[in-house]
């Protein structure tokens, strides 16, 4: 005897109509800002529209809406998620200092004095490109690809315009990921155009070079080949740049985290003690270069049984958390082994867009969020004691 809820969503409606505008005039549904409203069994997700350039700031605004949501009878879940009007300009760096920094940083607010926009050293910024991630592993195959794809699209699911660049010249795994194919279009005065998957703008080798042409490449040719990749391509306005970067840290990698302006780079590792030793090594090498760690992700964490339930560590667990410890760098989650996500990347269609509301979507976004908080942080800091 299952049970099934439904949940009207003229009532969430409703109970959204409790929650003001981001000017504090009005409400969100009148104004029209609520789109995508769908219900499933005792879910339901919904957008909230707001300004790209206050999308950052206005986390009170979906937390409001989330919980009006779940007043409306029936709703065990809400998935609220803000988009940016495209018509508005880019957004900063969200402001405000974690509270372990809160001593460390002056007040968000005496901040914004003009000030040039800050590079982590005297690499060249990418015009109209808020922040360059580098998502990066000590070793191939521990799912860094997944990873930053998936967080790509958190990021996007924050209304944050995201575009990725994948910079794994040896193997280009974006096409495979998001089921993309084809030359990208030249926009004009030597410049291509990214072409464009699930929100994401999106230049990957992959699209350039045949598949096993690359393998021959030299150093010098793969540099020449990112620059390309990075400064001549139409990006347009971006929050975030991330760039799934080649496995490993050897030269290439060096090369590339010298010369890239990067304001973070987050490390994805198993547990495995190997993976673990090789993620030590990758965090040493973005050190050494002066490229702030946003912090490490458990990929394949856990197992969880679909049959029984039970979380299973196979590879042992919780093994990047205590090493994030000892090193002083955050932790930023666990993600869970699941067949849907390796079906799900496998297919194009990563489970952030094609099962938004499963838990495994959920972490990503969490992570996702993490992300751009440490960025936020590590702005300030950068700025911090001038
Ligand atoms: N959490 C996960 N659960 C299940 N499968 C996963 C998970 N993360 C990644 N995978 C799968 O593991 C394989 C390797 O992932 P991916 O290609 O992202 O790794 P990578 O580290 O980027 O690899 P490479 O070093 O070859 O570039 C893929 O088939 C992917 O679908």
């Amino acid at each position: 005897m299952g049970y099934a809820v439904t949940i009207a969503i003229d009532q969430v409606l409703e109970q959204l109509k409790r929650v003001k505008g981001p000017d504090l005039n009005g409400n969100i549904v009148d104004l029209a800002l609520v789109s995508d409203i769908a219900a499933s069994g005792d879910q339901v997700a919904f957008s909230i529209t707001v300004p790209a350039d206050r999308a950052a700031q206005l986390e009170p605004l979906r937390a409001a809406a989330e919980k009006a949501a779940l007043a409306a009878p029936g709703v065990a879940r809400a998935l609220v998620t803000l988009t940016a009007d495209s018509k508005a300009q880019l957004a900063p760096v969200r402001s405000a200092p974690s509270i372990k920094q809160a001593d460390a940083v002056p007040p968000p607010m005496q901040k914004r004095a003009p000030q040039p926009p800050q590079a982590p050293a005297a690499k060249a910024s990418v015009p109209g490109v808020g922040a360059i991630i580098a998502v990066a592993s000590g070793k191939g195959g521990v799912g860094k690809s997944t990873t930053a794809v998936n967080i790509a699209l958190g990021l996007h699911a924050r209304g944050l315009k995201v575009g990725v660049l994948d910079a794994d010249i040896y193997g280009p795994s974006l096409p495979r990921l998001l089921n993309i194919s084809g030359r990208p279009q030249s926009g004009g005065d030597r410049v291509l155009l990214p072409l464009e998957r699930h929100g994401l703008r999106v230049m990957s080798m992959g699209f350039m070079v045949a598949e096993d042409t690359a393998t021959v490449w030299r150093g010098p040719m793969i540099m020449q080949a990112l620059t390309q990749m990075l400064r001549e391509v139409a990006w347009g306005e971006l929050d975030v740049l991330i760039v799934d970067m080649p496995p490993g840290t050897g030269d290439a990698q060096l090369t590339m985290a010298q010369n890239v302006p990067l304001a973070g780079v987050v490390i994805v590792s198993t547990p495995q003690d190997l993976a673990l030793i090789d993620a030590r090594k990758g965090l040493n090498m973005f050190r050494k270069v002066d490229v702030p760690i946003l912090g490490l992700i458990e990929n394949m964490s856990y197992f969880t049984c679909p049959d029984c339930d039970g979380r299973h560590a196979i590879f042992g667990h919780g093994g990047a958390r205590a090493e994030a410890e000892r090193i002083g760098a955050p932790f930023l989650g666990e993600v869970p082994l699941v067949m849907q996500i390796r079906e799900t990347s496998d297919s194009g269609a990563p489970i952030v867009v094609s099962d938004p509301q499963s838990v495994q979507a959920q972490i990503y976004r969490d992570i996702a969020g993490l992300i751009w908080e440490r960025l936020g942080e590590e702005r300030l800091l950068a700025g911090g004691d001038g």
